[in-house]
């Protein structure tokens, strides 16, 4: 507990006293919170009630096997998924509220460039409707841009045909697109699937970065397990529920497990038997 005994209030502080710490700084709320989160996509329903948070400036990892509903919870988180049900609150505000259109950024899994443009000209093109603007601008957009492309390692390839790009180049350049904002909070979707072990690496690199030097929160979401090992916090996905909201090292340690893949695996075997014991019981 604080003690202001050394003075009044709001009194003069007494000579040689050290001032008393301030009140303690709430922490700061979550990128993202979900509660009671629910999505119906076609005949069924994808997500049940999921309650989780997502912390500010840290990287989290939606993992889980296909199907589970990774993309689903991003499109929700993003604001593109209809049927969303519950409490989803990103960056304070609901999701898909407009003034969280320039805060995010989401790189889908498909992606999403002009086959008939270059690398830089794709990013140009979108550079310019982020910022818009005439001279001065055009020097700005043009440091982004070049940024953007050294940040995903295509400076060399900056002036080839997107559609002549290998599908992980071409998925590097949609990472650029999503980093030219600066946003606060970057949704990626499966980002390293079908790059090779030296990529994969560099990528994470760069995520840490962005998480470390800008103060970012990205939420990124992947089937490999051993990318979870590369993450802060971790939501593991099961059939459209969340089955661990926890970080690598205490998820180990709470199942007894060396790798994540084996505290998942150990606990979807925990959810099994559980559910056979709920079908045994009614
Ligand atoms: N357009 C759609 N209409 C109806 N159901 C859909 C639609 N898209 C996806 N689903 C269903 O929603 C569930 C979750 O799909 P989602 O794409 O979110 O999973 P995922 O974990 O991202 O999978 P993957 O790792 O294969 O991309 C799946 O059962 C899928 O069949």
């Amino acid at each position: 507990m604080m003690n202001y005994s050394s003075r009044p209030p709001d009194g003069p502080r007494a000579p040689g006293v050290p001032e008393p710490p301030g009140p303690q700084a709430p922490p700061p709320a979550p990128a993202v919170r979900a509660e009671a989160l629910t999505v119906v996509r076609g005949p069924g329903t994808v997500l049940h009630d999921l309650h989780f948070t997502v912390p500010r400036g840290r990287i989290t990892g939606l993992l889980g096997p296909s199907g589970c509903g990774k993309s689903t919870l991003m499109r929700a988180v993003v604001g593109t998924q209809a049927k969303v049900t519950g409490t989803l609150d990103v960056l304070g505000r609901p999701a898909g509220h407009p003034t969280l259109r320039s805060r995010i950024g989401y790189v889908t899994q498909a992606p999403s460039v002009f086959d008939d443009l270059t690398v830089r000209q794709n990013l140009d093109y979108f550079a310019a409707i982020l910022d818009p603007g005439g001279r001065s601008a055009a020097e700005r957009r043009h440091e982004h841009v070049t940024r953007a492309i050294a940040d995903v390692d295509l400076t060399t390839h900056a002036d080839a045909l997107a559609g002549n790009l290998s599908g992980g180049q071409r998925s590097r350049v949609s990472l650029a697109v999503a980093l030219l904002g600066a946003p606060e909070l970057l949704v990626l979707d499966e980002p390293t699937v079908g790059l090779d072990p030296v990529l994969r690496r560099d990528l994470w690199t760069l995520f840490h970065s962005i998480a470390a030097d800008r103060g970012a929160t990205l939420l990124i979401s992947s089937h490999v397990m051993d990318e979870a090992e590369r993450c802060h916090r971790l939501l593991l996905m099961r059939e459209g529920r969340i089955l661990a909201d926890d970080t690598p090292d205490s998820l180990r340690t709470r199942t007894d497990s060396e790798t994540v893949e084996a505290a998942f695996l150990h606990l979807v075997d925990e959810a099994t038997a559980a559910d056979r014991t709920k079908e045994h019981t009614r």
